[in-house]
């Protein structure tokens, strides 16, 4: 096989890739098939001829550019993400811009220090900026990187290589790119088109790299418009479990076209509206196959580059989340906008059911079971995701309700990857929803697991109260249920619309992990895997134990006064930062 200057090492490898399709599938299996060893990173490259686009909004023909390209390289790179989830190959996609693309990929060679550039040959006639292209990239490519051309040419063009050594491999005709491809053809070529991959705002970590290598990377300079392929999703072993018959894993994230998503919710009529956020609309829809969808559609007016830049960061951080109590993101789309297509949560979301139903309330074992699906879903979150992540707008209105009222948490669009040895972050300007914000996070900006508990803690004391945490002729929920809380008084808790139907035991739980996530110091809020054995089956004395604070450190009355001056009884009528 062929070998790297160095066997131990990882190394990088710079394939360019165009908008033909078959030229861009040759180029990258080659490079994901021969090229790439386990651990290595490779990065797919498509460069676009011209200016960044600095001022908003951009022109449309601009804007139809970029997305088509973007586009092109999901479904480009989906068709690899499951060979490179098995060979452990890291898998990353950009759209660039460069005046020049020769110019472009030295630019990139030296940004992400490449040990290889792999470039695919071009059709005949393309022949002479191809031959610009390699001539330029000979010429100037780093004696650490090797230029290797891919592709069905019958002359051989000796200068395409740089100065720097290729092995030996690579130039001998046994292994020539050129005799690797025409065996591949049957094997990694013909994968389905539609598998897991997204794109990102900035630089988003592949799976297989240690958070120290990818600290590595150097910002990405002349590149501001960054796609990246979202590898080892969890959501393919999901999926594989889930249709255990099926030889072949399902394909992750779905590429659709507008007309597809267009079609299925008539058009984005009014009447398919189920839901309107902060920067997006949802609408229902029916595709073609039976399937009914979610699109989450960026609303036109935003046309801020920050709005976008959140919608892409849920599309980059949902690829990666698979769990039966989080959303199912099924794909996305990118032409004439930006939209997020989900499996369609029937029963709405909590917040409706426990506030405005006027069909009568939620009965209580569906609460306790989406007090616990809930807490099941952020406990994979902060500690089994590939990527740990905080979700940092947990509240009623994100968590949907699927079949069998099993709750799904959504909206990503403000949740952040948490490294590995973080403790916590300063978060400016402060960004969550007020009611649901630990008292840390309004103060001093900081965010961690912690205020995710805290929030948690809220949202248990409105399934087991009825109430909204802020409502402009109430106190906060907190303040009103703190009382009872100390006391041990959970019949004055309870919502009456369960007219005392309920489990005393579950009921006496749920109160129990309320007041302990609520707590005002973040220490002294348990982590979810406590929350759970909290709410499940655990011995709260036993589990207090290990995270509980000695009593004699906390000043109770300090502690209420802080959260009175934050919460008061007089709330914003603007619940939303
Ligand atoms: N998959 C889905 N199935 C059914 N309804 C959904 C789905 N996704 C979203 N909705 C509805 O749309 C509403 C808004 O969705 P979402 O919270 O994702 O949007 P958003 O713009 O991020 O909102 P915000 O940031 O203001 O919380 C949800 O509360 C829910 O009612």
């Amino acid at each position: 096989m062929i070998s790297s200057s160095d066997e131990c090492s990882s190394n990088k490898i710079l394939v360019a890739f165009t908008m033909d399709r078959d030229e861009s599938q040759n180029v990258l299996s080659w490079a994901v098939n021969v090229l790439a060893k386990p651990s290595d990173t490779i990065v797919a490259l498509h460069l676009i001829v011209g200016e960044e686009p600095r001022k908003l909004p951009m022109k449309k023909k601009k804007r139809t550019q970029i997305r088509r390209a973007k586009a092109h390289v999901i479904s480009m790179l989906g068709e690899f993400a499951y060979t490179c989830c098995q060979n452990q190959v890291n898998l990353e996609a950009k759209v660039g811009f460069s005046s020049n693309v020769g110019r472009g990929l030295i630019d990139e060679v030296k940004s992400i220090s490449a040990h290889y550039l792999v470039l695919s040959r071009p059709t005949a006639h393309e022949f002479r900026i191809w031959n610009e292209i390699t001539r330029y990239v000979s010429n100037f490519a780093p004696s650490s990187c090797s230029v290797i051309l891919v592709g069905n040419q019958s002359k051989t063009h000796k200068d395409c290589y740089s100065d720097s050594a290729i092995s030996q491999d690579i130039k001998s005709e046994k292994y020539s790119p050129r005799s690797i491809l025409s065996a591949l053809s049957n094997d990694s070529i013909s994968s389905s088109g539609d598998d897991a991959s997204s794109f990102n705002g900035s630089m988003v970590s592949s799976s297989f790299a240690s958070p120290s290598e990818k600290s590595k990377y150097k910002p990405m300079s002349p590149y501001r418009l960054i796609s990246s392929l979202i590898m080892n999703s969890p959501l393919r072993k999901w999926r594989r479990d889930e249709t255990k018959k099926e030889p072949k894993p399902q394909p992750l994230i779905q590429s659709f076209t507008y007309n597809e998503i267009s079609k299925a919710t008539n058009d984005f009529h009014q009447e398919n509206i189920v839901g309107i956020g902060g920067y997006s609309e949802v609408y229902r829809g029916d595709l073609w196959d039976g399937r009914r969808i979610a699109v989450k559609r960026l609303t036109k007016e935003s046309g801020d580059m920050n709005k976008e830049k959140e919608f892409l960061t849920e599309l980059g951080i949902i690829s990666h989340v698979s769990h039966p109590n989080t959303a199912l993101l099924l794909g996305c789309c990118v032409e004439r906008g930006l939209y997020l297509v989900f499996r369609f949560s029937e029963n709405g979301n909590l917040y409706s059911a426990l506030h405005e139903n006027e069909n009568g309330s939620l009965d209580w074992p569906i609460r306790y079971k989406i007090a616990v699906g809930v807490a099941r879903g952020l406990h994979y979150l902060h500690k089994h995701c590939s990527h740990r992540i905080i979700h940092r707008d947990i509240k009623s209105s994100n968590v949907l309700l699927g079949p069998d009222y099993e709750p799904q948490i959504t909206d990503f669009g403000l949740a952040k990857w948490l490294p590995n040895k973080w403790t916590h972050h300063a978060v400016i300007p402060v960004e969550g929803t007020f009611g649901y914000l630990a008292p840390e996070s309004l103060m001093q900006g900081t965010v961690d697991e912690k205020t995710d508990i805290y929030a948690f803690g809220i949202l248990l004391l409105e399934i087991i109260t009825g109430r909204k945490p802020v409502n402009p002729s109430q106190k906060h929920i907190l303040l009103w249920a703190k009382p009872s809380m100390e006391t041990g008084k959970t019949r004055e808790l309870v919502d009456p619309k369960l007219e005392d139907k309920y489990d005393e035991h579950q009921m006496n739980r749920l109160v129990l992990t309320a007041s302990h996530c609520v707590q005002q110091s973040p220490i002294l809020r348990p982590t979810m895997t406590q929350v759970l054995e909290l709410l499940t089956n655990g011995n709260e004395a036993e589990i207090a134990k290990s995270w509980r604070m000695p009593k004699d450190m906390i000043n109770d009355d300090d502690e209420w006064d802080d959260y009175s001056m934050i919460f008061g009884s007089d709330v914003p009528l603007d619940s939303s930062f």
